[in-house]
């Protein structure tokens, strides 16, 4: 994102409107990107399913349901969310190595599009569920292809070494046993090889080895109607070059010619990261010994993607001043050495300050915590110009209103 799509006039109100730290998100960012991954598929029967963990905001989530999206989710709690965010449960679909009985037996009742199974334990027990509540539970197999996303190894998926779906070797076996299964009904297979992959070649290779599995499957009798992709489409922080979402979609379908299934893609950050900026104030600037620091009032816990990452994220002053510029560390007030959003910026400051933290619309309200008792901040929409509310800012009392006190 740029500073320009949401002008410095506009983040300023923002920030006296509801105060600091605070995130705003660009509507028609949100809508350009979807549409970007929808156009790229037109001629193809497809969904495109946000991952809903990037984002979760309910404007965010009725933006995507209202431009047609399904959704990926990865609990109860998400799926909720897109029901009251206006979502479609026929378009969902359900992954993650621990869904519970109660998760499953919402998804079911709700009538999601498929659950991504991700183990031999999973699919018996979906089988059981699905059985006692005599319903037919739509399925797939999340492969684990073994590629390597070359990327951070915190969000790498698809390698043998991770928790992640079943093993390539064992998948015709597993979805053998599931055809034996009265209660479910395979209806595809699934492939997330892991998050913020900057080449094609990965998720080509990944391909290969699911059409490979796909092949097999038919030869075995096992038709499918669907194929996710999974997500996993980087974004540019830094000076990262991901490929274009066309490109990167035009190199999965050459590969899919002649093949009729759906395609389902469950992007989550491509959608939403560089649609989102965390609004922050410069509350301290204090000359160390050996390095400046500029304190914010944003922390690691408002967007903890450096402090777990060590990610980059941009840092630009809202209103630029002509000042010679100084090297701070950026640093929030939490009480660890590991807060900080960005290092070794040139700035040029004064306390009071609005800064900008780029691409923080994944990944960023919704890891978010309290630690340090810290409300969670507000979360503001700009559309057509005119900013709205999307959260509000929680209250401190909020934070410890479902705790006790033993009695004296
Ligand atoms: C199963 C699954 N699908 C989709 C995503 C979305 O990934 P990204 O935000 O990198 O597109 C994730 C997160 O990596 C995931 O675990
Ligand atoms: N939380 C990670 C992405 C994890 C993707 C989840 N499968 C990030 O901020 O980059």
């Amino acid at each position: 994102m740029n500073l320009t799509a949401l002008p410095a006039i506009q983040l300023n109100h923002i920030a006296e409107t509801y105060g600091t730290p605070c995130y705003v998100y660009d509507h028609a960012a949100l809508v350009s990107a979807f549409q970007a991954f929808d156009t790229a598929l037109q001629g193809r029967s497809h969904l495109v399913c946000f991952a809903v963990k990037a984002n979760p905001s309910l404007a965010i989530l009725n933006t995507f349901a209202r431009l047609g999206a399904g959704f990926d989710i990865v609990s109860g709690g998400e799926l909720a969310r897109v029901i009251a965010a206006g979502g479609d449960a026929s378009k969902v679909v359900f992954s993650g190595v621990g869904k519970t009985a109660d998760e499953m037996r919402q998804a079911l009742n709700y009538g999601i599009k498929c659950f991504n199974v991700e183990s031999a334990s999973e699919l018996s027990r979906l089988n059981q569920i699905a059985g006692e509540m005599g319903k037919i539970a739509p399925i797939s197999l999340r492969v684990n292809p073994d590629v390597d996303a070359k990327t951070h190894p915190y969000i790498s998926t698809g390698l043998k070494g991770n928790k992640f779906g079943v093993a390539h070797e064992d998948a015709l076996r597993i979805y053998q046993l599931a055809a034996t299964m009265p209660n479910l009904k395979i209806t595809g297979i699934d492939c997330h090889i892991g998050s913020q992959l900057t080449e094609t070649r990965p998720f080509a290779d990944a391909l290969d080895r699911v059409l490979a599995l796909v092949d097999a499957l038919s030869d075995a009798g096992i038709t499918l109607e669907h194929l996710d992709l999974g997500g996993g489409l980087g974004i540019c922080y830094d000076n990262e070059t991901p490929p274009p979402v066309a490109d990167y979609i035009a190199a999965l379908l050459q590969k899919l010619q002649g093949r009729k299934q759906m395609i389902l893609l469950e992007p989550g950050r491509a959608l939403v990261g560089n649609a989102g900026v965390l609004l922050t104030r410069v509350e301290y600037l204090k000359a160390g010994v050996e390095k400046n620091f500029a304190i914010v009032d944003a922390a690691m816990n408002d967007l903890m993607r450096p402090a777990l990452y060590d990610a980059y994220h941009a840092i630009e002053p809202v209103n630029p001043r002509t000042s010679p510029a100084t090297v701070y560390e950026v640093v929030g007030p939490v009480c660890e050495t590991g807060d900080f959003l960005g290092h070794e910026r040139e700035l040029s400051l004064e306390e009071g300050d609005l800064l900008a933290i780029m691409s923080a619309g994944a990944y960023g309200m919704s890891m978010s915590s309290n630690y340090n008792t810290r409300p969670r901040v507000a979360e503001v929409m700009v559309r057509d110009g005119v900013a709205t509310l999307v959260r509000e800012r929680e209250q401190i009392a909020d934070l410890f209103k479902l705790e006790r006190v033993l009695e004296a």
